[in-house]
């Protein structure tokens, strides 16, 4: 398996090379961005540690080295500032992002790529991603809420003094001010949630404000997300490359699944080799269900605006 990182230099996309290099399974790490020698410098500290990790290649180059990638990751953009919303993002990210996808079009991807976008707004550009490549839907995917879902079980988990990964829930719709925490499915240890011993409305409420702001909150202390992004990248890439079929809030096109269409938006996703194998729609709360209609309202309307 052999991954491009493009914008590869910046902190999101050298975490993400990084935990793709501690994970050991993927076998070769190409960084790509227009600051060359910053992406020169992040591929050589990640090639010192490379003795003690796995037998790797991590190299940088140009945008041509995508065309061997099996997954192209996109971290290339601007980040937003504390009091910005992802959305407000779109006007100075969208010239930037048209120009990288038209790069990556030119140089061609190999057949059964997976593009994954992370680049904000994420679920915005992964459709624009999905319209100017050409690519079969299902081959375009964006990490959606997959950072939230890990930010939601993180801080529950710390909240309830219990280990992160016996807590399962997750969130939908937008990665942004209308995403759908999904409390209905929450569970610790295989138990739903409420009925675990100090659970209540005001603790679940505590949690939520907490994952909402999550995202500004680190922006404010240092500046923006890094490690906690790089990791939900790799799971996601990990997820691909092994064929893991595992159930994940990627973002990716809908086509009718809670009603939801034309619209590149995260819903329980099954992933695989191949990308988006299916979308699966679960019974949700009539407001969680509402929340998720309205989430995708925004991002059409976005996407109508920016797209025409
Ligand atoms: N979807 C998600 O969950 C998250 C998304 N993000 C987004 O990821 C993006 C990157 O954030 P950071 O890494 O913190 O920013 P950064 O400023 O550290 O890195 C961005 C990198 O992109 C490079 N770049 C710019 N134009 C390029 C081009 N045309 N081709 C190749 N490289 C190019 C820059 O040189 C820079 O190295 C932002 O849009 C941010 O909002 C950040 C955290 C979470
Ligand atoms: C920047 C961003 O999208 C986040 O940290 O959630």
């Amino acid at each position: 398996m052999n991954v491009s990182i493009i914008g590869g230099g910046g902190l999101v996309g050298s975490c993400a090379a990084f935990a793709l290099q501690a994970g050991g399974i993927v076998r070769e790490i190409a960084l790509v961005d227009v600051n060359q020698e910053l992406v020169e410098g992040q591929a050589l500290d990640l090639l010192h540690g490379s003795s003690l990790t796995a037998d790797q290649k991590i190299y940088a180059g140009g945008t041509e080295l995508v065309k061997d990638s099996d997954v192209i990751v996109i971290t290339a953009g601007l980040r937003r500032k504390p009091d910005e919303s992802r959305l407000d993002l779109i006007n100075r990210n969208v010239e930037l992002f048209k120009n990288i996808l038209a790069d990556v079009k030119r140089v061609g991807t190999k057949p059964g790529a997976i593009v994954f976008v992370v680049s904000n707004p994420v679920d915005v550009l992964t459709y624009l991603a999905m319209k100017e490549l050409g690519l079969p839907p299902q081959q375009v995917i964006g990490l959606g809420t997959v950072l939230d879902t890990t930010r939601l079980r993180s801080m529950l988990a710390a909240r309830l003094d219990v280990p992160p990964t016996q807590v399962s829930t997750l969130i939908l719709g937008e990665h942004g001010d209308s995403m759908v925490p999904v409390w209905s499915a929450a569970q610790v240890g295989g138990l739903p949630l409420d009925k675990f011993p100090g659970v209540n409305a005001s603790l679940i409420a505590e949690v939520e404000k907490k994952t909402r702001g999550s995202g500004a909150e680190v922006i404010k202390k240092k500046g923006g997300a890094g490690f906690a992004v790089g990791v939900s990248i790799a799971d996601v890439v990990h997820c691909i490359a092994l064929d893991q079929r595992r159930i994940l809030p990627v973002s990716s096109l809908q086509d009718g699944a809670f009603g939801l269409r034309d619209v590149c938006i995260s819903v329980p996703t099954v992933m695989g080799r191949t990308g988006v194998m299916q979308h699966l729609e679960i019974e949700l709360w009539p407001k969680e269900q509402l929340a998720l209609t309205q989430s995708g309202r925004v991002l059409r309307e976005t996407v109508d605006k920016v797209l025409g």
